[in-house]
């Protein structure tokens, strides 16, 4: 009897608080779509954790109001994304998170997003590190890591 409640709790995922369940998957670093660079140069370029976190949640309350593209984050769970979304660029960062999220491509798929929303996220992401002071060249080099996820983001 014992092992069966065992196994039957086992077998929920826990969430987070706050956050809704999500289909099952398999947790990996290699779910973020990028390798972290190495060193603390890019890490002190974004001023640590504490500027990661600023910069997504600067982001993200940014992105769900930019007309362009808020439609595709109604009804989505901001407050999943926030988190994982921190962790991810902690991650690629080299900031010593671990990355608890989906893969890019099955995080994205059935969200209709094209090529010019992948733009108009950029130009918010830009606008976010602009402002925590990130100086240009740590943020062209970690647009350049995210660039290659395009192709998982978008519906063709
Ligand atoms: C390189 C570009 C991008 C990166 C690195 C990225 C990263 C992420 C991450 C880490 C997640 C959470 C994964 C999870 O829940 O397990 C996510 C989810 C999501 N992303 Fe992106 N994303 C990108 C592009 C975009 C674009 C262009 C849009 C739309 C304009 C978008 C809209 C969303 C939405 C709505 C979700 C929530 C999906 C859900 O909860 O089922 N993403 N993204």
């Amino acid at each position: 009897m014992l092992s069966i409640i065992l196994a039957a709790a086992a077998a929920v995922q826990t969430v987070p608080p706050g956050e809704e369940p999500v289909e099952r998957y398999t947790q990996s670093n290699a779910n973020a779509g990028a390798k972290p660079f190495s060193g603390d140069e890019m890490l002190k370029a974004f001023h640590g954790r504490d500027g990661i976190n600023r910069i997504v949640d600067d982001l993200v309350d940014h992105l769900v109001v930019d007309k362009r593209i808020a439609d595709i984050f109604k009804a989505q769970d901001v407050v999943r994304l926030r988190r994982t979304l921190k962790e991810q660029f902690c991650f690629i960062l080299n900031g010593g998170c671990d990355y608890s999220g989906r893969t890019m491509k099955e995080a994205h798929k059935d969200l209709g997003i094209q090529s010019a929303d992948v733009g108009a996220l950029v130009e918010n992401l830009q606008a976010a590190m602009r402002k925590e002071g990130v100086p240009w060249f740590a943020q062209n080099r970690f647009l350049a890591k995210l660039a290659p996820m395009k192709r998982d983001t978008v519906e063709r």
